[in-house]
């Protein structure tokens, strides 16, 4: 059995646990620009489970251990801010729930919830594999497919049906180029001076304001069209207007909130959906003797009818399938907080302004709570997988109060998108294929040159 007590490796002069040398390097923004997964993954390896280097101009603190995890996502989240890229991302964003601090996040969050309550969630069931089944019946047996390009456009569909009764079927191009403007925001978040530069006329800035008037465009048009038509349609639209309508006088909530609040489902409610889903793809592309289990599951299961929500707990497999997908490619591969006061952590000292990061990439790939870490075995994921295994060694959906508000949806999507395409189809890797996935780690972590796989409908 590995030794998975906490381990920070001896202080350094500065008093800090120790960490990466040549901190210019760091500093220039580079490693967090090309590199940023590669380095945290190497600083958990290297310098044990606290690492301190200096970056974006500030003490930087990772944390790679299952209790330290606990400990800043849980325990001391009320020193806690947002990390700074959720905090400028509220130049796109505005005050929703990724980006607002308490307590305007509690109320916020208080609000929106019903939308995401397990009875909601089986409804939405219906919807997925609608969609799901609607999305394969174009495809074309022998033709080799983008499937990230066709996972994205599945999951804009469902939040947009799910949670906005829309159909945001023409708008896909638009908000798939703001998303891509908007990821392009990311390296100069850590250079020197970024506050400025937000405001300067560069290229990447300009796209990012296009983006932005494009995003109220799609929104705005959403809520006004909802307001000539009002009523409770029991998704999280109807929920966050219903409390504008009551609060409006109170002046406790804004037309403008409810925008923030359905910017940022719709944007952090497909995108990472869909990098997970395409991940999954590529790894039972790549091991077609688990796809084909995953079929004999499908056949038994749905025999030779499309999936339904009902279904959903009949698939422990393609559950178990997405689980371990997002411990190997997590599509939020790092969750960032900034220090909002100082605080002695562990005899150290937290400074006011340190950046504070959990690196999902890193501690789902720890050889002491994961035995051949690279290896790809939905198997870790069954009761007798987990026995064992402590809590925080697999957060793909982060945790405590800021834990991901469409955790279930994101399952239900998973798994029965998963069900719906193994049932029919055949996936596998084009000839000449390479056989690692290259991979973008940006503000989510995404396959870096799209998902062309060869499909073929099963007979
Ligand atoms: C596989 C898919 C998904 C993954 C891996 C994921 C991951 C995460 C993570 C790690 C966080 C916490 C971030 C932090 O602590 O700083 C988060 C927050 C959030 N997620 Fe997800 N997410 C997924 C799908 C979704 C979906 C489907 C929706 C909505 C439809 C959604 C909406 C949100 C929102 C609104 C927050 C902010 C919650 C808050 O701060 O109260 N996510 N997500």
């Amino acid at each position: 059995m590995a030794d998975t007590a906490v381990f920070i490796q001896t202080v350094d002069s500065s008093g800090f646990p120790s960490g990466p040398p040549f901190l210019s390097r760091v500093l220039s923004g580079k490693i967090f620009r090309m590199n940023a997964a590669a380095f945290m993954q190497a600083n958990a390896r290297e310098y044990g489970d606290l690492v301190h280097y200096r970056a974006a101009g500030r003490d930087a603190f990772q944390f790679n251990h299952p209790e330290l995890i606990q400990e800043l996502l849980l325990r001391d989240a009320p020193y806690h801010h947002r990390g700074i890229v959720m905090q400028r991302a509220k130049f796109v964003l505005g005050e929703g729930l990724l980006t607002s601090e308490e307590p305007l996040h509690m109320r916020q969050r208080r609000l929106s919830q019903p939308a995401f309550h397990r009875d909601r969630i089986s409804a939405y069931g219906d919807v997925i594999a609608r969609f799901a089944t609607q999305m394969t019946d174009k495809w074309k047996s022998g033709e080799v497919v983008d499937l990230h390009d066709e996972m994205l456009l599945l999951a804009l569909r469902i939040v947009g049906k799910c949670l906005f009764d829309a159909d945001v079927e023409s708008d896909v191009h638009r908000i798939e180029s703001a998303v891509d403007a908007f990821m392009g925001f990311l390296p100069l978040v850590f250079l020197p001076f970024s506050q400025l530069i937000e405001r300067l006329p560069i290229g990447p800035m300009q796209r990012i304001r296009r983006a932005r008037i494009e995003l109220d465009r799609l929104i705005y048009g959403i809520i006004a069209e909802r307001r000539r038509e009002p009523g409770d349609r029991g998704d999280l639209l109807s929920m966050l207007l219903a409390s504008v309508d009551t609060e409006e006088n109170s002046g406790q909530m804004s037309d403008r909130q409810v925008r923030d609040e359905c910017l940022t489902v719709l944007l952090a409610g497909h995108e990472t959906t869909a990098n997970g889903l395409s991940f999954a793809l590529w790894l039972l592309a790549k091991h077609p003797e688990i796809q084909e289990q995953l079929h004999a599951e499908c056949a038994a299961v749905m025999g030779d009818r499309p999936a339904c929500a009902a279904d959903y707990g009949r698939l422990p497999l393609a559950q178990m399938i997405f689980a371990e997908t997002m411990r190997l490619y997590p599509p939020v591969w790092v969750t960032a907080r900034t220090a909002a006061v100082s605080y002695e952590y562990r005899g150290f000292r937290i400074s006011e302004g340190s950046l504070l990061l959990a690196p999902q990439i890193a501690v789902h790939r720890d050889p002491r709570f994961y035995k051949a870490p690279e290896i790809f075995d939905p198997q870790r994921f069954s009761d007798a997988g987990k026995a064992g295994r402590p809590r925080f060694a697999y957060f793909p959906f982060g945790a405590g109060s800021r834990q991901c508000i469409g955790e279930g949806l994101a399952w239900m999507e998973g798994a029965l998108t998963l069900a719906t395409i193994v049932r029919q189809w055949r996936l596998t890797l084009p000839k000449d294929s390479a056989s690692d996935l290259a991979v973008s780690p940006m503000i989510t972590l995404r396959p870096k040159h799209g998902l062309p796989l060869l499909i073929e409908k099963r007979t």
